[in-house]
């Protein structure tokens, strides 16, 4: 066994083995070197300023101590980010990924807090006219006012137009009357509704001079700010256990006739006049859903977030984790040396930066077409909101899936909460159904597709994130395979093209046996979800590549060259995981895919020894990976041990219910 100090000797010999600059890597990945010190002041700042690391583990506690821990710690963070973080950062930046980052230091599970950071300040930015923002924001932002955001019901989630609650106008008074009119109308499941928030978005369907409007969204207090007492006509509590999130307290929420002021409907939109008139501000009918879109680009960082703190404990392990032997006799080896435990975790360190680089360009995008609607221009809206559902979709799916091979890849151990593995997990799983479902946001993209295949048919120039449909339509050739990431990517276009292609034709003959276009959508959504995932695979690889090259072209040559190499562990590995498509789609053969498979093989030899640099690169302080197999000193034993000594069952060496229980049941007869 090693001593406090010291680093674990099989991490030393990998640290030596790595034979590229790991800074540099870094740099990549935070997007430049002033990225990479700007991160660094803030993780400085927020978790000197007092990460508490709690004494018993949260995952010790009952419901009641870890609410009320949260709670503490949650206070503790916000007051780090309202006086010392948002100084650094400036209040535009106010959601940098990186400040939400630094929370992980504090919460294993997730802030009561996260929801009036995530989505509803978000959401007065988004919703509010400058006037309403100027009353709500600064408060929000100062947590004078601690908010939630409740759209969900408990009879809907996915379809936003059938919630039931409804906000009457009363001329007379110049209010709004929330009611929920039945069971399945309470809301469910927003975040911090359940004992923190004072205050609540709530998503209701809008009635005014006897006309429903469809939903809009209020602002809306819910508890006395002195007293934290429900409002009366307000029933509010939290939904109780869940796979995750348990620090969050979700909650439900019902309307007795409950009365807010006119200015509390959200009016950046649509606007209700004093005399009950509605007027109709935003050209686009959709703009109400704008913070699910804004939420839905920040959640592929957040995969790839998550999925880097995941692979950089399993990889670690892997290093320090010995089993087994090769040969009769022989030292037993690290597992890292098993091809399929590299099979296991190299795709996954190649997968966290594929995502990374993704969502900065998403994010980029997203800017972009932001700045296009403040100037009055909602023509790329659709684009984003096509673009935005798949990879949030694909993403999050793909991330969880990982972060479950990095638990099986570190055996029992990563079992353990103390791993943090189930804690990633179990947030991430969360992720591919909130936001909107993963199956619900792949039609959202599929609807873009079918029309962007029927632009393209009437020789159309299509936009430029579907511009291969243009170039795919005459080919009624299978595309000409060719083994280069180019090749790849120029295939995986191919497949989606060809998928889409053959939605039509189906959707097509569906109707002419006499289908409606319902039926005949429906009859073919397996196929459609299929189209706008292989449409998302494209993209995503197309980005990776792209902009990888894009950003090692002043790199020294073993990062280019490492980089080159997980790069293309990606491309093969997706072509090999869709080999059926490329047999379907391109002229590849099965001899191509015996080759793809020996260059996967080869790729996993090479990448083999800056394994462990390259999950160091992801740069995770300890303190915010939280996990006793995954710190950069490798003393998982030891750490393992450590944590049981905080296990407050083990505070006695009988336990009480042994005289209670199981002394009497042994003792009594059959
Ligand atoms: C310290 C710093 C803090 C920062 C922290 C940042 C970290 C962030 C991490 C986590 C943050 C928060 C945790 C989140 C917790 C979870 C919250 C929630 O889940 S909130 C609830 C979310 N709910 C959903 O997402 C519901 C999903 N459903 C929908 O989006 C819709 O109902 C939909 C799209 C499925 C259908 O809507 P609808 O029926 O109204 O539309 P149609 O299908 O008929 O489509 C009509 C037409 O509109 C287009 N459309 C739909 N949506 C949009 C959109 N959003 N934008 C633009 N256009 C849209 C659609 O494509 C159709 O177009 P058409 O041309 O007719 O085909
Ligand atoms: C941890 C967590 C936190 C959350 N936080 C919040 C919050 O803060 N605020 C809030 O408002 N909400 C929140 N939600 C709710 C969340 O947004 C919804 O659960 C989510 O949008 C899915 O909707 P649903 O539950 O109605 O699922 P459903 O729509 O009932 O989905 C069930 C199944 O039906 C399928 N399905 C549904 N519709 C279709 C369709 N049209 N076509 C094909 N298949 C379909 C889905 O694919 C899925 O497999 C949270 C949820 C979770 C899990």
């Amino acid at each position: 066994m090693s001593s406090k100090k010291e680093i674990n000797e099989d991490l030393v010999n990998e640290r030596r083995k790595c034979n590229f600059n790991i800074q540099e890597v870094t740099h990549i990945i935070d997007g430049g070197v002033e990225n990479t010190l700007q991160r660094k002041k803030i993780e400085d700042v927020a978790l000197n300023g007092g990460a508490s690391l709690d004494d018993v583990p949260e995952e010790c506690m009952n419901l009641r101590e870890r609410y009320e821990n949260a709670l503490r710690k949650s206070c503790v963070y916000a007051n780090i980010l309202r006086n010392e973080l948002l100084e650094i950062t400036g209040i535009e930046n106010f959601g940098t990924p990186v400040i939400r980052r630094t929370g992980d230091a504090f919460f294993k599970d997730i802030s009561p807090f996260m929801l009036h950071l995530g989505m509803f300040v978000p959401t007065i930015m988004g919703q509010c006219t400058a006037e309403q923002q100027g009353i709500w924001l600064p408060k929000a932002l100062d947590m004078q006012i601690i908010g939630a955001y409740a759209q969900t019901e408990l009879g809907h989630g996915t379809f936003i137009r059938g919630l039931e609650t409804t906000a009457t106008y009363d001329p007379k008074t110049k209010e709004f009357i929330l009611y929920s009119p039945t069971i399945t109308s309470y809301k469910w499941w927003a975040g911090g509704l359940g004992r923190t928030a004072n205050h609540c978005i709530v998503v209701a369907q809008l009635y005014t001079q006897g006309k429903c409007h469809g939903v809009h969204p209020f602002i809306v207090q819910i508890r006395d700010l002195d007293t934290h007492m429900p409002l009366p006509g307000i029933k509010v509590g939290e939904i109780g256990p869940r796979m995750g999130f348990n620090t969050a307290d979700n909650g439900f929420l019902g309307f007795n006739h409950f009365r807010i002021p006119r200015m509390n409907m959200m009016m950046k939109n649509a606007q209700v006049l004093e005399d009950g008139t509605y007027v109709k501000v935003a050209r686009h009918g959709k703009l109400t859903y704008g913070t699910m879109v804004f939420v839905r680009v920040t959640l592929v960082n957040e995969a790839s977030f998550n999925l880097s703190k995941a692979v950089t404990i399993a990889v670690r392990y892997s290093a320090v984790r010995r089993q087994s032997e090769l040969r009769p006799g022989s030292a037993e080896p690290q597992i890292l040396d098993y091809p399929t435990q590299q099979h296991k975790l190299f795709i996954c360190i190649a997968t966290a930066h594929a995502f990374q680089l993704t969502a900065n360009w998403l994010w980029h995008t997203f800017t972009v077409v932001q700045a296009e609607m403040r100037k009055g221009n909602i023509d790329t809206l659709p684009e984003l909101h096509a673009l935005s559902s798949c990879l949030k979709a694909v993403s999050t799916s793909d991330a969880a899936a990982c972060i479950e091979q990095c638990r099986f890849a570190c055996g029992g151990h990563g079992y353990m909460m103390s791993s943090n593995l189930p804690y990633l997990y179990s947030f991430v799983a969360a992720t591919r159904t909130y936001e909107g479902d993963y199956t619900v946001l792949l039609l959202q993209t599929a609807r873009y597709l079918v029309k962007a295949w029927e632009q393209a048919e009437a020789k159309k120039i299509v936009t430029p994130t579907v511009a291969y449909l243009n170039r795919c339509f005459d080919t009624n050739e299978k595309v000409a395979w060719t083994n280069s990431p180019e090749g790849i990517i120029k295939s995986f276009q191919a497949i989606a093209a060809g998928k889409i292609s053959l939605c039509v034709k189906n959707i097509r003959q569906r109707i002419k046996t006499g289908m409606d276009y319902e039926d005949a959508w429906l009859m073919t959504t397996v196929q459609l979800v299929s189209a706008a995932e292989a449409h998302c695979r494209s993209m995503i690889l197309d980005t990776y590549w792209n902009e990888m090259q894009r950003l090692t072209k002043t790199s020294s040559d073993n990062v280019k060259m490492v980089l080159y190499q997980l790069t293309t562990l990606y491309l093969v590995y997706w072509a090999l995981e869709k080999s059926g498509d490329l047999l379907r789609y391109t002229s590849i053969t099965e001899g191509d895919i015996d080759l793809l498979q020996k260059e996967y093989e080869d790729l996993l030899v090479k990448i083999r020894p800056n394994a462990v640099g390259l999950v160091d690169a992801f740069d995770l302080r300890d303190e915010i990976l939280r996990s006793t197999l995954g710190s950069y000193d490798g003393r998982v034993y030891e750490r393992l041990m450590e944590e049981v000594q905080k296990n407050p069952l083990n505070k006695v060496p009988v336990d009480p219910s042994f005289q209670k229980y199981l002394k009497p049941f042994m003792k009594s007869k059959i």
